[in-house]
């Protein structure tokens, strides 16, 4: 099945020319080798390839995000934050945002470890766009979700399109990227995430077989598995996946440990944004 389809998904339009950010039509676009059925997805999803434009100047004072339809308009003006705790959040982004100088940001770490979570806040506070690295080839795919992707054309197929993806973003930006776990073992994606900042998102394994537990291995087919205990089973798979890949997230440029304070949402934003600064300063 794998040989048959296209090695990418020729994410080629939704990133203009000139290196800008993308623009509200800059949609994707889909490869001409897909099988037929393929063809007819992409047939029916090739309006949904649209990546919201970066919110420099905060007009609608809201955030472009591809996981935003089910979210409140703005974390931060959802409550999860005290007033006082949005203010010292701001108002570190605005210390960092002349050493940021609209580099992008990747958040790196292991299934589960709050990437996308993280992302999106991060995003907000320091008024970037956000976006999730297996969106994309979700979207590229058709909406094809990342276990079907897995299902049908295998592992190495979904790698090829996350580099692909990887370096489509490398010339963007103000993105706060939220890649998946296992973007890290390619060196080539590392070539390209160099050109923004990354932050690995380090959690203790037990807490990530804890959290993938409580919400199912579903959309996560490396941790796939049959019946029996679940947190033991995701607990020794994830064990497996972090002996091959501990080494390679330390590529990344910042590392913020979760390990004492992962209960404490403000800690953790304003912790990854003195990491962040920290690294700029050097
Ligand atoms: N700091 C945290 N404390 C507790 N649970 C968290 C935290 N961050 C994320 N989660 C939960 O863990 C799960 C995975 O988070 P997610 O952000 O999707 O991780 P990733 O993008 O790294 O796979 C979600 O159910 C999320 O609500
Ligand atoms: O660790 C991995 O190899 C993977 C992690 C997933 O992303 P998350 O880290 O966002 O779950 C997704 O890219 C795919 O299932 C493979």
């Amino acid at each position: 099945m794998e040989a048959r389809v296209s090695k990418s998904l020729h994410l080629t339009t939704w990133i203009s020319s000139d290196n800008a950010v993308p623009t509200m039509s800059n949609s994707m676009r889909f490869g001409t080798t897909f099988e037929k059925k393929k063809r007819l997805d992409m047939l029916k999803c090739n309006h949904l390839g649209t990546i919201k434009p970066a919110v420099g100047h905060r007009q609608a004072g809201l955030k472009a995000s591809c996981t935003s339809q089910n979210s409140p308009a703005s974390i931060l003006e959802s409550g999860t934050f005290t007033a006082e705790e949005d203010l010292v959040l701001k108002k570190k982004s605005k210390e960092i945002e002349p050493y940021l100088s609209g580099r992008c940001i990747y958040l790196v770490g292991m299934m589960g470890s709050g990437k996308t979570t993280i992302g999106q806040i991060l995003s907000e506070v320091l008024d970037y766009s956000f976006v999730d690295s297996d969106k994309l080839i979700e979207r590229a795919a058709g909406e094809t979700p990342v276990a079907d992707i897995f299902r049908l054309y295998g592992e190495t197929f979904f790698r090829d399109n996350e580099t692909e993806v990887l370096h489509k973003l490398s010339s963007m930006h103000r993105f706060v990227i939220s890649t998946g776990g296992g973007a890290v073992v390619r060196p080539i994606n590392w070539k390209y995430m160099q050109k923004g900042i990354s932050i690995f998102i380090d959690v203790p394994l037990d807490a990530l077989a804890q959290r993938i537990t409580a919400v199912g291995t579903a959309s996560r087919p490396l941790l796939h598995h049959g019946s029996g205990d679940a947190y033991a089973q995701t607990f020794k798979r994830l064990s497996l996946l972090w002996e091959e890949r501990s080494e390679a997230y330390t590529n990344a440029s910042v590392r913020v440990s979760l390990e004492r304070m992962y209960t404490l949402p403000f800690l953790t934003y304003i912790h990854s944004l003195v990491q962040i600064e920290e690294y700029l300063k050097e």
